[in-house]
């Protein structure tokens, strides 16, 4: 596992994320555009061919692997390839994760065509993405790296596609193991809950935190 260092300043890593941004958007919304398209079926061909065209372009030159996590000078994450919140990933809603007070984190997301899993609901298993990583951010905000060891999430009733607002923060520690819990509303209010264990790992425990995250 490799965190990897990228010899840059924040105002380029913003930089470098305004070009690739409008990217990703523009692959998220031919996501969409695909399922919902109702073009003549005799039109899929050529698009097929354009889609593949711009594809091959991209891959002229590209990493051997996955993107990585990636840090800069400042120590900001760069976590681009992540599927609930990478800049550079188009499966990515993407969850723009806030903090707020006592270690809070929340954030709000439009989860459309792309999520469903019954007809109009977002699918659980989105949900179960979303908030695993927020619980994630929330056991991260003392600064410690911990792995989502044990998480249970549990359907109040469905949730509808359209804006979905999540929040989660650590609720105690008991030595490596931070207890984080979460929730996930919709326009009506809660609907999915989370709780969860997570485990500083072995290499990363010299002085685990015993105290409220900030
Ligand atoms: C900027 C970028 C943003 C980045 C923002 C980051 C957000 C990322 C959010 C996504 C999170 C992920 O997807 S993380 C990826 C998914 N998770 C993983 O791949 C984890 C895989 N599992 C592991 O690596 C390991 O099993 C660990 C680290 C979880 C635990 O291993 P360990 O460290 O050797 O644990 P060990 O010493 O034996 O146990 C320590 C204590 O934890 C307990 N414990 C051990 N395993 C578990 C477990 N699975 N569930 C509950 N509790 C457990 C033990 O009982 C013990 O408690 P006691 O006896 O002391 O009471």
């Amino acid at each position: 596992m490799t965190f990897v260092f990228e010899d840059i300043d924040d105002v380029e890593m913003e930089r470098r994320r305004s070009v690739v941004e409008p990217l990703t958007d523009a692959v998220r919304d031919l996501v969409d555009a695909v399922i919902r398209t109702e073009v003549a079926e005799g039109e899929i061909p050529d698009v097929t061919a354009a889609v593949r065209a711009v594809t091959e372009r991209l891959r002229s030159r590209q990493s051997d692997g996955p993107y990585g996590v990636r840090y800069t000078r400042a120590g900001t994450g760069m976590p681009w390839g992540n599927p609930a919140v990478g800049v550079r990933n188009a499966v990515a809603p993407p969850m723009r994760v806030q903090a707020g007070d006592d270690g809070l984190r929340w954030a709000d997301v439009r989860l459309g065509a792309a999520y469903e899993g019954p007809p109009g609901l977002v699918h659980g298993g989105i949900c179960a993405l979303l908030l695993d990583h927020l619980l994630g951010e929330a056991a991260g905000a003392d600064g410690t790296p911990s792995f989502t060891g044990t998480i249970s999430v549990r359907y109040l009733r469905e949730t509808r596609l359209g804006p979905v607002h999540l929040e989660a923060r650590t609720d105690r520690y008991d030595g490596p193991k931070k207890f984080v819990t979460g929730t996930l509303s919709d326009a009506d209010g809660p609907s999915v809950v989370a709780d969860a264990v997570f485990v500083i790992p072995r290499w990363a425990r010299a002085t685990p935190p015993q105290e409220a995250p900030q």
